[in-house]
């Protein structure tokens, strides 16, 4: 697939039918997310180098029975089923889906969890393309069914807007620059298939791959944008795959 013309995961606005819990200060729907328990990080987070410069994890970032907790809750958000037929460009993603913009959880998953402590770490600053000042409120979730997978393509850098946190503190235009994959489940509960596959040719090929297999509570960074590898969601073949998905960002 030529960069060119390649097929982009394109962010979608919110959705307006996300109900649960609301809170009053904004029209879309949150849900109340369910408290980081026991307190992160539970290990100390290491991030662990994949591919030099563009995919890294971080091992047991949420611990088994947080991943737990997330997937009962999650399981009773309004999940979209995606249509199996894209649009112009898009890839091909079948999966049931969930997203909501909340900038709230976006700052607790980076402050409340370790991982803001963890890439300002001086040896790795430098891998996150700029000035790194949170996660994308786009909060996307995601659950492969047997049958499911997400297409090869490429993730988009975009441009966002973090809004302040506190009265009188400025809002920060950003950019994203890496995507931001949170398993929460694996073959542990049963998930067979679903390996995140990056291809470094920008083609498929079996000899070039690299498969992550999913980890209950790995958290999975890549770099986006320009330097994007060719990657996709591989077909979960029995069980349920569940992933939070968002982005690192970067000061624009
Ligand atoms: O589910 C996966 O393993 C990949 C998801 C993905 O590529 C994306 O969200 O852009
Ligand atoms: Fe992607």
């Amino acid at each position: 697939m030529a960069k060119d013309k390649r097929s982009k995961a394109h962010a979608q606005p919110p959705s307006s039918t996300a109900t649960t819990t609301t809170t009053t200060s904004t029209r879309t729907a949150k849900p109340n997310w369910p408290p980081f328990k026991p307190p992160l990080p539970v290990v100390d987070l290491t991030l662990e180098s994949l591919v030099e410069g563009k995919v890294v994890v971080l091992r047991s970032f949420f611990p088994r029975s947080l991943c737990r907790d997330y997937v009962s809750f999650l399981r009773e958000l309004p999940l979209v089923t995606t249509p199996g037929k894209p649009k112009r460009g898009e890839a091909v993603r079948v999966n049931d889906r969930f997203q909501v913009d909340d900038a709230q959880f976006a700052d607790r998953l980076w402050t409340e969890t370790g991982l803001k402590d963890a890439l300002a770490s001086p040896d790795i600053s430098h891998l996150w393309g700029g000035e790194v000042v949170g996660l994308n409120p786009n909060i996307r979730i995601y659950r492969y069914s047997a049958g499911q997978f997400f297409d090869a393509h490429y993730d988009d850098s975009n441009n966002v807007t973090l809004p302040s946190k506190e009265p009188g503190q400025q809002a920060v235009p950003a950019k994203t620059t890496w995507t931001l994959l949170l398993y929460l489940t694996s073959s542990a509960e049963g998930c067979i298939g679903g390996e995140t596959v990056f291809y470094p040719h920008d083609r498929r090929s079996a000899k070039d791959e690299i498969a992550v297999s999913l980890e209950t509570g790995m958290l999975l960074l890549h770099k986006h944008g320009n330097d994007c590898m060719l990657h996709e969601g591989r077909e979960v073949t029995a069980g349920e795959k569940w992933v939070i998905r968002t982005d690192l960002c970067v000061k624009r």
